[in-house]
């Protein structure tokens, strides 16, 4: 059989990138979203790094059978009361306020009534009750995060919450898009028969901003062999700063699929060709080997819609989150319960677009209508891929199959 398994293309892939050396850069919180932590932050002091409030409320000194107090000072969030609590005194106290020397035990202000200075407290007094201890979190040092995890809101806090203004992330990969085909015209402008718009373009963006990525530059090739050489030419010159070359179209054997041809041009060494999956078989794979820094990586995928978003999320994504600095390459598929049956000949690996829905708190999976390769309109229904295993003819609704979720877009 021709071709190489999808699973061989990742290896090979994140073989090579394995040895990518990566850069990194100090990054102020502001910009930090969605870029990848190169750095340990642990935590300074321990957390939280004082006994506190967890009420609005009176602290005091325990002291079995007591039930009234004398009120010596109020102190807000923030606010240290500065003596030290004797027994029968308390202290009201604010929510975050520190817990004042002297005081093992909190009552809320729900449970107290106040006399001028004079407390009374309704109801038991449990011993050491109501406090949030020092060092409850964690201790001073441990681990907070590590490098390798994609910063989200949660990671900014974690950051902010520790007094860091800033952190390490890793440098961004510098990806050159590509797009081919004498066929493809902008959107905005008006249809004439034959013609394409360009929707790979607006589709690898996007692909490539859901990883955090924005392509340094992008450019057209005609695959007119009259102009071959001079766009040859203008690729090799944006491709000087290139980490990674994403192109689509012109990588199956027609008389005017050049991408093969402009990558070997430029340096490339074969890395893969044919695939066995569908769709998606039709993919170029190569590196240009550098005497010094990094390699390129260049990826030709199909200029079929369908068939290059595939491609994306199966390889790309793990070859980007890899160059990214992400620790986990792979996103894992989610066993989802198929909502149709799917009886369709799987010569090969079959990936097939559609929608995970919550039905009675269970995902299950609704293939798209088309599985071709050149569909375009089922990737706006798209926020999942179900891998249909090859040989495996016969699936019936309610089977379970492996899903790759690919959008957090609701659908
Ligand atoms: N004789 C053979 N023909 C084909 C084979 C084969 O093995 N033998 N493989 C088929 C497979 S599989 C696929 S997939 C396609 C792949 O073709 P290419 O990757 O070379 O892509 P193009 O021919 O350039 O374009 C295919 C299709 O996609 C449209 N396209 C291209 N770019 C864009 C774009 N930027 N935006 C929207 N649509 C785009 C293009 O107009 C074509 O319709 O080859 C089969 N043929
Ligand atoms: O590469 Mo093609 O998508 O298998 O149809």
């Amino acid at each position: 059989m021709n071709g190489i398994t999808v699973e061989a293309v990742r290896q090979r892939l994140l073989t090579e990138a394995a040895t990518y050396k990566k850069k990194t850069e100090e990054c102020m919180l502001d910009e930090a979203l969605g870029r990848v932590l190169a750095e340990t932050v642990t935590a300074p002091e321990a957390i939280p790094a004082f006994a506190k409030s967890p009420y609005d409320g009176f602290a005091l000194p325990y002291e079995a059978g007591r039930q009234h107090f004398t009120v010596v000072a109020t102190i807000g969030a923030g606010q240290v009361y500065d003596g030290v609590v004797a027994k029968g005194e308390a202290v009201r106290i604010m929510t975050g306020a520190p817990l004042p020397d002297g005081c093992d035990t909190i009552v809320m202000q729900e449970r107290c009534e106040l006399d001028g200075h004079a407390l009374t407290v309704r109801g038991t007094i449990t011993e050491g009750d109501n406090i949030i201890p020092s060092g409850e979190e964690c201790e001073a040092g441990a681990v907070l995060m590590r490098a390798g995890i994609g910063i989200g809101a949660g990671q900014l806090a974690v950051a902010a919450g520790v007094g860091r203004a800033s952190v390490t992330v890793y440098r961004r990969p510098k990806v050159l898009l590509l797009t081919s085909g004498r066929e493809i015209i902008a959107p905005g402008t008006p249809m004439t028969k034959g013609k394409v718009y360009n929707s790979n373009l607006y589709m690898l963006k996007g692909l490539l901003q859901e990883q955090g990525l924005t392509p340094y530059a992008t450019y057209h090739i005609s695959d007119d062999p009259a102009r071959l050489d001079e766009e040859t030419t203008m690729v090799k010159r944006l491709a000087a700063e290139a980490d990674l070359i994403i192109s689509t179209g012109g990588v199956s054997v027609g008389l005017f699929d050049s991408m093969p041809a402009i990558y070997e041009a430029l340096g490339a060494e074969a890395l893969y060709g044919r695939i066995q999956m569908r769709p998606g078989a039709a993919s170029y794979g190569g590196i240009i080997r550098r005497d010094e820094g990094n390699p390129v990586f260049c990826l030709g995928l199909s200029g079929n819609p369908t068939a290059a978003y595939n491609s994306f999320q199966l390889f790309v994504v793990p070859l980007l989150r890899t160059l990214s600095g992400y620790a986990e390459a792979l996103r894992p598929p989610l066993r989802v319960r198929l909502g149709v049956d799917i009886h369709k000949k799987n010569p090969f690996d079959r990936y097939v677009q559609g929608v995970i829905v919550s039905e009675q708190g269970e995902g299950v999976f609704y293939p798209n209508e088309l599985y071709t390769s050149s569909a375009l309109l089922g990737m706006a229904k798209t926020n999942g891929l179900a891998k249909l295993v090859q040989g495996h003819t016969d699936y019936d609704k309610g089977d379970y199959v492996d899903v790759l979720p690919v959008a957090n877009i609701t659908l």
